[in-house]
């Protein structure tokens, strides 16, 4: 498979390597927005770079037919119009906030808690996210999935940063050092709490995920996420 990393920051470069250890060909590493002639042939995108360019770049990518997963997070106002744009282009789109197989098990997870504490006694739930001082956004992307799962399966019914009030799920997000990403879920009620956490060691697990979804994705049409890939 030939593959263009968009984006060749810290995610782009472990990507790289797991891609050409899983024998793919990179055949573009771009640091800007790609054109027709640097995507340079690919058969798939993966695009991690900033909030602020990843709609150009997924859009130039689709409209060269060219499938796309994406893990830059912070952009979602606009994911709408990609979607749009995936189907009249005959092609496909895949985000996520967190490639991690992990993660997607954790997401999966709080949605069953939720939905098994709505049935029983009155919880209030709390997240917190904490991540590297370099990072552009904030909730983190992964923070946000958790909330919406959430929000589907309780009496939640948007979420908002900081503490949770009424129907509104708080988010806590810290930026500490060079923390590749840790997500937190307090479930409290009146005489207990539980916690669920994922503490990611490095992002190898978010580049090894995109790598997996990006060879599920070539030569299907449509907009996908993880749960289609892992199945869940
Ligand atoms: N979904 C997931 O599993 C994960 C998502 N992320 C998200 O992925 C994104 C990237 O993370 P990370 O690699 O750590 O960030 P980095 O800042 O390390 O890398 C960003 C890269 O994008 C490049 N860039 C800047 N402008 C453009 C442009 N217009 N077109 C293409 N590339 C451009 C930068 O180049 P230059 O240095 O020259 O400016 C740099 O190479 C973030 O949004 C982050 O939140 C991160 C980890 C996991
Ligand atoms: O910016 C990061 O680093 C990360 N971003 C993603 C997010 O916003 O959830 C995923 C991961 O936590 C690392």
């Amino acid at each position: 498979m030939k593959i263009a990393l968009v984006g060749y920051g810290k995610m782009g470069k472990i990507i790289d390597e797991i891609s050409q250890s899983r024998g793919h060909e990179v055949v573009a590493r771009l640091r800007e927005t790609p054109t027709k002639d640097s995507l340079n042939g690919a058969d798939v995108a993966i695009e991690f770079s900033n909030p602020e360019a990843a709609f150009e770049n997924i859009k130039v990518c689709l409209e060269n037919h060219i499938p796309v997963i994406c893990g830059t997070t912070g952009w979602l106002d606009k994911k709408p119009e990609i979607e749009k744009i995936t189907l009249e282009q005959d092609t496909a789109f895949l985000y996520g906030s967190n490639f991690s197989l992990g993660v997607n098990l954790f997401f999966a997870l709080n949605e069953n808690l939720a939905k098994l504490m709505s049935k029983t006694t009155e919880y209030s739930v709390q997240l917190e996210e904490i991540h590297h001082i370099h990072k552009l956004d904030a909730p983190s992307g992964t923070a946000i999935s958790i909330a919406e799962g959430i929000i589907e399966n309780s009496k939640y019914e948007a979420w908002k940063l900081d503490e949770t009030k009424d129907k509104e799920l708080g988010i806590f997000a810290i930026r500490e050092d060079e923390v590749p990403g840790t997500h937190s879920v307090f479930y409290r009620s009146e005489v207990d709490e539980i916690e669920i956490k994922h503490t990611a060691f490095n992002r190898n697990g978010f580049a090894l995920g995109a790598v997996i979804a990006a060879e599920w994705i070539v030569g299907k049409q449509g907009v996908f996420s993880m749960k289609d890939v892992l199945g869940l």
